[in-house]
């Protein structure tokens, strides 16, 4: 192991001269997230990282602790190793290093790995697998994601919408208003609710309980949960929960709050398959075993457990199934939860752009003969899907695109343009074993690819040809299966509310909207995801 380390370092060197980034800690490390700021120094550094040395691939070489990695935040880049073979997701290793006959470095890089690794807690599934077990889990979860399905999410959506704003008392009368500290309180919910229902095929209303365990512990605090102590997760072994700290209080409660959570969702997601296994076994049994019968494939959670039933290359063991329902749950919802709480704060500080997207949204519903904006009216909301989209390019919800080779190669890395204005490419060795970072916010932030990247303009998305064109979902065969779902979702919602609702700052006594953008858009937090760290909003009923 050390000479790969080694070897991956001499190239570093010899490619790269002195290490463009120097942190004391690897950020993925636990050091590095509690001596330094973790990964958001790519956010912090968005605007300057890779454009000191002018290169979209530097090299962050720790000082101390740590491995060293590649970063990119060239879209180009991230499509080579996003797609398949060499490139791959960093895997646990199948048995934990121990720790007395282990290396220090080959010790940090297993704890690298474990945060790539959610599989560790709740089993193997298709966020984090690599080859043959990726295109199995690929196989089973990618029919769910279709055009009946995405019906179903502005349907819902829509449901959900009226039923907010009805037992969440927003204001029916003209110029009233409602206020929010954290936007997030509905744009969680509203997630929540859709991916239960769509994804799950749980049917629920707008204020339904919705438990985890028998103790009172909520779904909608498994995410807040499962957010706030990844990096503890993902580095500590689990049997440290179960110590008793007896001298310090908030070890205590904080491992008691751990030990809850993962009991408490480990719970939910064997109660939710066992019910599902039971509904399978009687469509089943009333069609006489056919498997192919719709209601056993109407929404993907469905269709990963009835794959526990199949004897085919396509089976899925219990554990891989809790592991895919874990990445539904995670991946579906808390994700565009963050982006439409950005785009309601993108909004309420560009005055002029809501102007736009409720002009439009009173275009197409006059085109229609319905009280409501259907589904067929997707494809019409450009600039409203627009909107969506800047917020999620400004904040990339999913912020991490990490990959490792498992043999040499190169990559094809754009390093400028020539006399002529074309795009000139550089070839860069990559040595076997070396991790690279898809940097998403570099990406986003890329003055090559986004001019004037720090401005909210959603025009730019106006003409963009297909959802390939939204790198911040990731690229190529590996891209994310939700995509469409969450467009969808993520445009009916916002025209919903923009149709009804005019958004603005919530500002504190004293407060100018300058000063309100700065301490808002400025500042963000990365809990498993990217998001906006506040959102003082003030909605008001329009005319
Ligand atoms: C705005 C919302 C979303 C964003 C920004 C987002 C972002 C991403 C990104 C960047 C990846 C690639 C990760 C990687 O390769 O390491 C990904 C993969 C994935 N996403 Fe999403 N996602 C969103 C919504 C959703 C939704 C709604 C679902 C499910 C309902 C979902 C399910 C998944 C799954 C299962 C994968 C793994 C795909 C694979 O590896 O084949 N995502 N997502």
């Amino acid at each position: 192991m050390d000479d790969i380390l080694n070897h991956v370092q001499q190239i570093f060197e010899r490619n790269y001269g002195e290490a463009t980034y120097r942190p004391a800690f690897a950020p993925l490390t636990a050091l590095g997230v509690v001596f330094g700021r973790g990964l958001e120094f790519t956010w912090d550094q968005r605007f300057t990282l890779y454009r000191k040395i002018s290169r979209e691939l530097i090299s962050l070489e720790p000082r101390f602790w740590g491995k060293p990695m590649l970063y990119t935040n060239s879209s180009e880049v991230m499509r080579q190793i996003a797609a398949t073979a060499p490139w791959g997701k960093p895997q646990c290793p199948r048995q934990p290093p121990k720790r007395r006959h282990t290396r220090f470095r080959e010790y940090e890089l297993y704890t690298d790995r474990l945060v790539s690794c959610p599989g560790g807690y709740w089993g193997k599934n298709l966020l984090t697998s690599n080859g043959a077990e990726w295109k199995k889990h690929r196989k089973i979860v990618q029919p769910a994601f279709n055009n009946q399905t995405y019906e179903m999410v502005w349907k819902e959506t829509t449901r959900f919408f009226n039923e907010m704003i009805v037992m969440d008392n927003w204001p029916p009368i003209p110029e009233e208003s409602k206020q929010f500290e954290r936007a997030q309180t509905f744009t969680q919910r509203v997630a929540l609710c859709v991916i239960l229902s769509c994804g799950f095929g749980i049917p629920l209303s707008w204020s339904d309980k919705t438990n985890a365990g028998d103790d009172g512990f909520g779904l909608d605090e498994g995410i807040k949960f499962q957010g706030e102590n990844a990096t503890l997760m993902g580095h500590a072994p689990s049997w440290l929960f179960r110590l008793p700290f007896k001298k310090c209080p908030y070890l205590i409660d904080k491992f008691q709050y751990i030990r809850r959570g993962i009991e408490a969702m480990r719970s939910w997601f064997r109660t939710s398959i066992a019910n599902k296994k039971a509904e399978i076994a009687n469509v089943l049994a009333e069609t006489d075993g056919d498997q192919d019968d719709a209601l056993l494939k109407r929404d993907v959670f469905s269709r990963i457990v009835l794959a526990s039933q199949t004897d085919s290359a396509l089976h899925l063991n219990d554990s891989e199934i809790t592991g895919n329902t874990w990445v539904l749950f995670f991946a579906g919802h808390d994700t565009t939860a963050k982006v439409l709480a950005a785009a309601f704060c993108l909004l309420a500080a560009h005055k002029a752009e809501q102007a736009v997207v409720v002009e439009e949204i009173r275009n197409v519903l006059r085109g229609t003969a319905e009280e409501s904006l259907g589904f067929e009216q997707y494809g019409l909301l450009i600039k409203t899907r627009s909107v969506f989209v800047e917020a999620l390019r400004m904040y990339p919800a999913g912020n991490i695109l990490l990959r490792e080779t498992n043999e040499d190669t190169t990559l094809q890395v754009p390093c400028g343009t020539n006399d002529e204005g074309k795009a000139v490419e550089e070839t860069v060795p990559i040595p076997k074993g070396t991790l690279i970072m898809g940097d998403m916010i570099g990406m986003q932030y890329n003055p090559r690819s986004f001019p004037q990247p720090e401005c909210f303009r959603p025009s730019r998305w106006y003409n963009a040809a297909t959802d390939e064109a939204y790198t911040a979902f990731s690229g190529g065969p590996r891209a994310c299966v939700g995509r469409r779902f969450a467009l969808v979702e993520g445009v009916c919602f916002l025209a919903n509310v923009l149709r009804h609702y005019e958004v603005k700052p919530l500002l504190r006594n004293g407060e100018t909207t300058e000063s309100w953008k700065e301490r808002v858009l400025q500042r963000t937090e990365m809990k498993m995801t990217l998001g906006i760290a506040e959102s003082p909003l003030v909605f008001t009923r329009r005319l």
